[in-house]
């Protein structure tokens, strides 16, 4: 077992599976600013894929730790610039974080990716600005603190390149549990009670994710029992609540719509492996399919993809499970085009909108593509569009008519999903495509370069 600095451990060291990006630089992964990916397109993909954990819980599993001054190990840890970020801010709070990568546990090294977090004490209550911004998942320390410290300053978040994305929900399902919330020059300064929070019902007009993970790990320490209704269903609350309840939380209803919790006095220690990456995962089998190539996807589920492989399924392409996740199968196939609405889970995921935009630019006929759940999520048409797709907007629908070919050109990634369709779209286009803006990319996708070429693409990242 080999311990490192952090920063270097997650995002420097060789992959544990060994992989390589031919013709990488040194550094491959560290995302500069500068730094773009090239594709040459037009290739067929044929190969396996190891899916990673998930990003989008690995962000609301580490906050947890502030709950106790127990330890709390996570295992199948992403390498991502978003889990970076994460740990400077738990860091700052005064989290102890020990990074271990032993390369054992798992084929492909991926169980080997482990994090040890130790809130002994809460050395700040403050998570400031400068990293709030860069990821708006450091909100997730609102509820963590303020169950265990009885205070937390917590920069508002504000808007991103997809919507505004308030975060009034979780301020209000923290208040139903007795806190004390103002508005301060731009920071949320939240108080619990006298005696810490309690317990309370929270009914959430619509659903949210951030908002219900706030709202479960604060009533995990709130005297009394708290009703969570409408709570959002991902796989990643029950992925929370699964570790919460190793911590020696009490919740009920894990998987539904109504959360119970038993208010405790303290949590403790506890390891966890977290879930493979649906969206990572859907990623790679839209790949498959926008190269009328095959992919086989390991160390996931398809059960957090049902409505990902049903769409899949319906324009045409083959899905098979395996032992370990499953297989897409596009080759010689004619692609259709299916429309789709995107929905809070089971529904259609909305971080699977982009790639499946860029997918129906390539299928045969038309789909109608519908945003429902943030507001200026099509950031990616206009560079699709620069790439010859055929799309056009009307308020929260895109009509896509598909082309047989895209060409490739120099492209603009303006959010993590926008990133990665601008890389499907360039397997898929004729010529070279160059990616720029690629930090966005290294927020949500481990070595992409790496795992495509894998896979016989024609990919690397220029630095500089
Ligand atoms: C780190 C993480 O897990 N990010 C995911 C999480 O984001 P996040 O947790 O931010 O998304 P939410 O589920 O909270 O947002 C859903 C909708 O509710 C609105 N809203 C949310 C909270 C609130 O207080 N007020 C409010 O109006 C949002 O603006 C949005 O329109 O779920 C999204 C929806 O599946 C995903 O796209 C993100 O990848
Ligand atoms: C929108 C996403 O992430 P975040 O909520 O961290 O911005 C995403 O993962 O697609």
């Amino acid at each position: 077992m080999s311990h490192s600095p952090v920063s270097e451990a997650l995002l420097i060291e060789a992959d544990a599976d060994g992989a390589t990006v031919p013709g990488a630089p040194a550094g491959k992964g560290k995302g500069g600013v500068m730094d773009r990916i090239r594709i040459q397109g037009g290739r067929r993909l044929d190969g396996t894929v190891t899916i990673g954990g998930a990003k989008n819980a690995a962000l609301a599993l580490m906050p947890a730790c502030l709950l106790t001054d127990a330890p709390l190990t996570l295992t199948n840890v992403p390498r991502l610039m978003d889990i970076e970020s994460m740990v400077t801010l738990l860091g700052q709070h005064g989290v102890a974080v020990d990074a271990a990568f032993d390369g054992t546990g798992g084929a492909g090294g991926c169980a080997g990716r482990r994090l040890v977090l130790r809130a002994r004490t809460i050395e700040s209550a403050t998570a400031p600005y400068d990293i709030v911004r860069k990821m708006r998942a450091s909100v997730l320390v609102l509820g963590p603190l303020l169950a265990r410290h009885g205070h937390a300053r917590v920069s508002l978040p504000g808007g991103c390149a997809i919507g505004t994305r308030p975060v009034d929900l979780h301020l209000k399902a923290l208040e139903a549990l007795g806190a004390e919330i103002t508005l301060e020059g731009g920071y949320i300064e939240a108080r619990a009670p006298a005696g810490g929070l309690h317990g309370g019902t929270i009914v959430f007009p619509g659903v949210t994710v951030g908002g219900t993970e706030n709202a479960l790990m604060a009533a995990t320490l709130a005297r009394g029992e708290t009703v969570i209704e409408n709570a959002a269903r991902e796989p990643e609350i029950a992925d929370l609540a699964a570790c919460l309840i190793a911590m020696g939380a009490r919740i009920d209803g894990v998987g539904t719509n109504t959360l119970r919790v038993q208010g405790v006095a303290a949590l403790g220690p506890a390891t966890h492996a977290i879930l493979p990456d649906r969206i990572e995962t859907g990623t790679y089998a839209v790949a498959a399919a926008i190269t009328r190539g095959r992919i086989r996807l390991r160390h996931t589920r398809a059960d957090m993809l049902q409505a990902v492989i049903e769409h899949l399924e319906e324009a045409g392409a083959t899905v098979a499970t395996t032992a370990d996740g499953f297989e897409v199968d596009a080759r010689d196939r004619v692609l259709r085009g299916v429309d789709v609405m995107t929905k809070p889970f089971p529904g259609f995921p909305t971080d699977m909108q982009a790639q499946w935009m860029a997918l129906m630019a390539t299928a045969d006929g038309a789909a109608m593509i519908t945003e429902s759940i943030f507001e200026n999520r099509f950031m990616h048409v206009p560079e699709l569009a620069r790439m010859g797709a055929d799309i056009n907007i009307h308020g929260a629908s895109a009509i896509v008519r598909g082309r047989r070919h895209l060409s490739g050109a120099q492209v603009m990634a303006t959010d993590l999903r926008a990133s990665v369709c601008l890389v499907l779209a360039g397997l898929a286009a004729q010529g070279e495509t160059l990616v720029n803006r690629v930090y966005h990319l290294d927020r949500g996708y481990e070595t992409v370069e790496a795992k495509l070429a894998a896979c016989g693409a024609t990919i690397d990242r220029v630095t500089g």
